[in-house]
């Protein structure tokens, strides 16, 4: 039986968790949630799986459903209660799937304690992937990828050397607006940024994959996980997103991980490697989608892609800061405070006022995220 913990179970990453624990009952056991706003959801979660730890966004919304809690269930609150989920039971493994950076302090605390973290929250390696990636090697913890292209990547590298591998390809969709030119990109709404071509996920994830912010996050973040130099990351467009990244090989060989998009599929593969259990997922049939469709980047169309790869390659707070002035300008967009095309001017000038630090510690590292974070709200 393994132990988990699930920081962000309301989600879409949460919720999909708890999907591949009630499909295998007798393989897992939910020690610990965490949740920020969704209280009537957080509720159900903790009635149906009864953690021995649960954890909500603030004292107001914990005092709001303390009498909903069953006895024996302990309750927390905001970034104290992350972490108390995340390394205070007896779960084995935590699932990172909380949005942004927040998703930081209790995936260090986690790692700290020795638990091996399911990984989909990005954003955390984005921020501090030196800091997250040096403390797992030093306490001998494995960082499994959820993302699906990263565990993509993962599969297609089971048996091989690191050393073999020519490049990596991470296959974007290209969003819900790949069909416009920059100038329609104007006029468009928050309605339609959220309607991603081929995935449900949450609204943020959305938005950053309309801007391709996704994919430049995403490069960083293979960066991380494999040690792999930015030369050897390559996009590539691929519209109906079911090849979910692929490795080239110096022999030639091209070894690719295919599947419907069904973020169940990576999410389980995490939670059960190195063994694969059955899943209720839809099969794939490449009868019936008969025809797939790749295309080079434009790096002219989607400059946030370009901006990421040049902020991978200056490291240090370089990265921070462009996770930060993301998360704000997606807010606001999201708030309708600035139109689409002002998340890439947003994230640009922040860049260009900051003199990026190397070998940042954690106290460098979180006060770059808040200097962006107050740049990108002034703006
Ligand atoms: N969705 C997907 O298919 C994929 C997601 N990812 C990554 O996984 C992460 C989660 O994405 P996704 O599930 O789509 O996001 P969602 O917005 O759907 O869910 C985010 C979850 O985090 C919780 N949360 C957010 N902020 C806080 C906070 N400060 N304290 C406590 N809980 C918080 C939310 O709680 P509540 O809703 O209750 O407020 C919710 O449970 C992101 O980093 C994303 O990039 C990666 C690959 C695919
Ligand atoms: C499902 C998943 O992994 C998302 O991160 C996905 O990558 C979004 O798709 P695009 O960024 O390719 O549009
Ligand atoms: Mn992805």
């Amino acid at each position: 039986m393994r132990k988990i913990a699930v920081i962000g179970s309301t989600g879409s990453i949460g919720t999909q968790t708890l999907d591949v624990v009630r499909q295998h009952p007798d393989q897992f056991v939910v020690e610990g949630i965490a949740a920020g706003t969704n209280i009537d959801l957080f509720v159900q979660q903790v009635n149906a799986f009864r953690p021995k730890k649960a954890s909500i966004g603030n004292k107001q919304l914990a005092d709001q459903i303390a009498p909903l809690i069953p006895a024996g269930v302990e309750l927390f609150y905001g970034e104290h209660g992350l972490v108390e989920v995340a390394a205070g039971t007896d779960a084995d493994f935590v699932l990172s799937a909380i949005v942004g950076s927040a998703g930081l302090p209790p995936t260090l605390a986690a790692i700290t304690e020795g638990k091996t973290i399911g990984i989909a929250n990005k954003e955390t390696l984005v921020t501090a992937g030196h800091i997250v990636t040096g403390l797992a090697k030093q306490k001998g913890v494995a960082l499994l990828p959820v993302d699906s292209e990263h565990s993509a990547i993962f599969q297609c590298l089971q048996g091989e050397s690191l050393d073999d591998v020519e490049q990596i390809t991470l296959t974007a969709s290209g969003g819900s607006f790949r069909h416009l030119t920059r100038e329609q990109l104007k006029d468009v709404t928050l309605e339609d940024a959220l309607k991603h071509p081929n995935w449900s996920m949450g609204a943020k994830l959305t938005i950053d994959s309309a801007t391709m912010v996704n994919k430049g996050l995403e490069v960083i973040e293979a960066h991380w996980l494999f040690g792999l130099p930015y030369d050897k990351i390559n996009v590539l467009l691929h519209p109906e997103s079911i090849i979910h990244s692929f490795v080239e090989y110096r022999d030639g060989s091209v070894i690719a991980q295919l599947g419907t998009p069904d973020m169940r599929i990576p999410i389980q593969y995490a939670m059960t490697y190195p063994a694969r259990f059955p899943s209720a997922s839809k099969r794939l049939s490449l009868a019936e989608v008969g025809k797939l469709h790749f295309k080079e980047m434009d790096y002219e169309r989607f400059p946030c892609l370009r901006l990421a790869f040049e902020c991978g390659k200056i490291g240090g707070t370089a990265t921070t800061v462009f996770n930060a002035a993301n998360e704000v300008a997606v807010a606001r967009f999201m708030k309708r405070e600035i139109p689409f095309l002002q998340i890439e001017t947003i994230i640009e000038t922040v860049l260009s006022r900051h003199i990026p630090q190397q070998e940042a510690d954690l106290e460098t590292i979180q006060a770059a995220d808040q200097w962006a974070r107050a740049m990108a709200a002034s703006l």
